[in-house]
């Protein structure tokens, strides 16, 4: 596939005994909302972790945008325009929404920005924050102090931090975590509209959400992906569906 936008190629993580990544090699063309499914301890955080740079393979390659990524720091990688959602750990409670954006917009931008310098500066911070947060729907809740959000809207403002980033292609944690159902029906909404601008890879077990965003999805076990295709595909897959979706079999043939 010449023309992926991400391209993994016999990525493979070994912590100690255990094999995390078993010679990964997947592609993700621009466009495309790929969803990485499995069962716990499958290793799609560890997979994820090798995409934004914070885990390094023990051998493979990552190319993002034609460019070799593998050795590349995280900083880095999101200036390239490969952008992880922020984790909720990294929110500043007591500070609005819309901070948290802008804060997100500085960092990116690097030291070329000082945050509280100038009213002008201040604006090209908070009008790209400003747009980030109408796209995730939380345009409304702005100027709301962090701490009093709920924790839906703490998962939607890590995404629009990403966003703020300008990034090429989004890397998705489990976004919908913790979620109620109304919750994850409105990140679904949301991700629908996302996904015609950016490119996604998206690590989910919320299987409904996944069937009804995912253009292909791949499936993770033992840290081997042993199936890839369109979501029918996924269903009707015999080994797919004795390794992990089984279980989940109620959402699966009913979605
Ligand atoms: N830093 C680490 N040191 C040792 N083992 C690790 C480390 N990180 C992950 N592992 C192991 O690697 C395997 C894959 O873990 P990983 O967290 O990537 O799975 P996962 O699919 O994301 O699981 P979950 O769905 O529960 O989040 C597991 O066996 C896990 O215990």
């Amino acid at each position: 596939m010449a023309d992926a936008l991400l391209k993994v190629d016999g990525i493979t993580k070994r912590f100690g005994g255990i094999l995390a990544s078993d010679r990964i090699t997947m592609s993700v063309p621009a466009g495309e909302l790929h969803a990485i499914i499995g069962p716990n301890g499958a290793g799609k955080t560890t997979l994820i972790g090798q995409l934004t740079g914070e885990i390094t393979p023990s051998s493979g390659t990552v190319i993002f945008a034609g460019e070799d990524i593998t050795a590349l720091p995280t900083y880095k990688r999101s200036i390239n325009g490969l952008a992880r959602s922020f984790q909720i750990t990294s929110l500043f409670l007591d500070m609005t929404a819309l901070d948290n954006v802008a804060l997100a917009v500085q960092a990116h931008a690097g030291n070329s920005f000082h945050f509280w310098r100038n009213a002008r500066k201040q604006e090209e911070l908070r009008a790209p924050a400003s747009a980030a947060l109408d796209r995730v729907g939380l345009s409304h809740r702005a100027h709301t102090v962090v701490s009093s959000m709920s924790h839906g809207e703490h998962r939607q403002l890590e995404i629009a931090m990403a966003l703020a980033t300008n990034p090429r292609m989004l890397l998705l944690d489990e976004p919908m975590a913790g979620m109620g159902p109304e919750e994850s029906a409105r990140l679904v909404k949301t991700l629908l509209e996302l996904k015609k601008q950016y490119t996604i890879l998206l690590v989910e077990h919320d299987m409904e959400a996944v069937f009804a965003l995912a253009d292909r999805i791949s499936v993770l076990v033992y840290g081997r992906v042993i199936a890839t295709g369109l979501p029918d595909e996924i269903r009707a897959n015999a080994e797919v569906r004795q390794a992990y979706l089984g279980e989940q079999e109620a959402v699966v043939i009913n979605g």
